[in-house]
């Protein structure tokens, strides 16, 4: 079972996800391998979201020797990723794979760690530039981002999306590594959400970090410290 449900959300079970995650989160693994993995990590993931999410229909092809029944996927033009700068730009590159004409969106999040997380444990969140597509009815948006901790930045992210926008066939928030605080408080603020991971991890530590984690994504992927 390539996604399965647990709790509040759901998780790619893909073994190459879960392979390609752990050689990720080890400490060894330097910037180019960390940053193609997680390019690699975003296409497997895509291609659970067309496994998982997405119908199939009968279309009739002409093959160069006669006419048959193939399949197709349905909607493939019709989906939006959005991508969660910094972090998710590897990640968004691996989707792009499995969804080549997507539409995309940016939106620049940062947390903001220097002024200290609140007495709920959120972080206040800084939000440069946001550049969405029209969304339609019919679409599948995909906001991407590697970590969901918190859920600050999705939050933040989400408020965005969800302005101004018709509620979509599926809005997907799709992470690498969660913690079950930050899907909790998703889940919570975003009902209509569909909330997929590849990991739901153990916890956040004082500095809202996930554990086990993988570290700092964009300073991993990017090499800043
Ligand atoms: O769930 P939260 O507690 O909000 O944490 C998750 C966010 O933190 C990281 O971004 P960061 O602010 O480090 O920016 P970056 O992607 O530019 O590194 C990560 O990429 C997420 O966007
Ligand atoms: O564990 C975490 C939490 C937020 N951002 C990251 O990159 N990693
Ligand atoms: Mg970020």
């Amino acid at each position: 079972m390539p996604i399965d449900k647990r709790d509040n959300a759901y998780v790619v079970t893909h073994a190459l996800a879960k392979d390609t995650l752990s050689r990720i989160r080890d400490v060894e693994t330097e910037q180019v391998g960390f940053r193609k993995g997680l390019v690699k990590l975003g296409r497997i993931c895509g291609y659970e979201i067309i496994d998982g999410r997405m119908e199939t229909e009968y279309a009739e092809i002409e093959t160069p020797l006669e006419p048959t029944m193939g399949e197709r996927v349905k909607g493939l033009d019709n989906v939006v990723i959005i991508n969660v700068l910094r972090a998710a730009t590897p990640f968004v590159e691996g989707l792009l794979k499995a969804f080549p004409r997507a539409r995309q969106g940016v939106i620049s999040a940062s947390r903001d760690e220097a002024a200290g997380q609140d007495e709920d444990g959120s972080f206040p969140i800084t939000i440069d530039y946001v550049k969405l597509p029209e969304i339609h009815e019919e679409d599948t948006v995909i906001v991407a981002d590697p970590m969901l901790a918190t859920g600050s930045t999705m939050c933040a992210v989400l408020d965005h999306v969800v302005a101004n926008s018709v509620d979509p066939e599926h809005l997907i928030v799709l992470s690498a590594v969660s913690a079950p605080d930050g899907l909790l408080r998703v889940d919570e603020e975003f009902e209509q959400v569909d909330l997929l991971t590849v990991s739901i991890d153990d916890r956040l530590d004082d500095d809202g970090f996930i554990v086990p984690g993988l570290g700092d994504a964009g300073d991993r992927a990017f090499r800043t410290t």
